[in-house]
């Protein structure tokens, strides 16, 4: 995975689109330019089973139409089974380093990371990428932990220079640029793009936001 890809990373599960057809609001943001996608299939009324593995394959597949790489959020089953480019994993969703065993190096691998020793041993993992937040408050975990803000992106960023860290937690297009002068290659989002009107829209100004944070002048 390169870093460029997770410039504005889409994530999203069947409850996170306020009723709309997920696939379609999927559609949306590849269309606006979203670089990576992560089906976080989460909560109360979370899909399971074949309804699961249909919806993992219809964003699979419009993740491939966009050449954007398709992430399965704790699932290591779903995300072979699903053939899928990538798994991310948070520290509770078991061994990182048992998980690349299995996974092996064709798989992208993402770790949540709350600490410099976390990412430590993330890295010494295996990882491609950490994520790395919550930055500002969230209302899409809600067993989030407190706000962060940029400040473990720039010591995870200055102790371990080669790992790409995206940044997470009410990231929006407004609030995006100190996550990337932070040291983030890119911000992940949900309700930005997923909760927006016009999803497309919302990726294609949130990518613009970042494309200015990382070269500007
Ligand atoms: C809890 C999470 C933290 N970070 C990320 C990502 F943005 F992909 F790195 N995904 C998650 N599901
Ligand atoms: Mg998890």
């Amino acid at each position: 995975m390169n870093r460029e890809q997770l410039a504005v990373y889409f994530i999203m599960g069947s409850g996170n689109t306020a009723g709309r057809d997920p696939l379609a609001v999927l559609g949306s943001a590849l269309r606006g330019g979203v670089t990576c996608f992560q089906l976080r299939e989460k909560g109360p009324g979370a899909l399971k089973g074949e309804p699961l593995a249909d919806f993992a394959a219809g964003c699979r597949d419009l993740c491939r139409q966009y050449g954007v790489p398709f992430i399965v959020n704790d699932d290591l089953e779903l995300a072979v089974a699903t053939g899928a480019d990538g798994l991310h994993i948070g520290q509770e969703d078991g061994n990182a380093a048992e998980i690349r065993r299995r996974i092996g190096n064709r798989m992208i691998l993402g770790v949540s990371a709350h600490d410099v020793n976390e990412a430590a041993a993330a890295r010494s993992a295996g990882a491609d990428y950490l994520g790395m937040g919550p930055v500002y408050g969230t209302r899409s975990k809600p067993d989030a932990r407190a706000a962060s803000g940029t400040e473990l992106i720039t010591s995870a960023k200055s102790a371990y220079p080669d790992l790409p860290i995206v940044g997470i937690g009410g990231i929006r297009e407004d609030n995006a640029a100190p996550v990337i002068e932070a040291g983030a290659s890119g911000v992940s989002v949900i309700s930005a793009i997923a909760h927006a009107g016009d999803p497309e829209r919302a990726a294609r100004e949130l990518r613009q936001a970042v494309r200015e944070a990382l070269e500007p002048g």
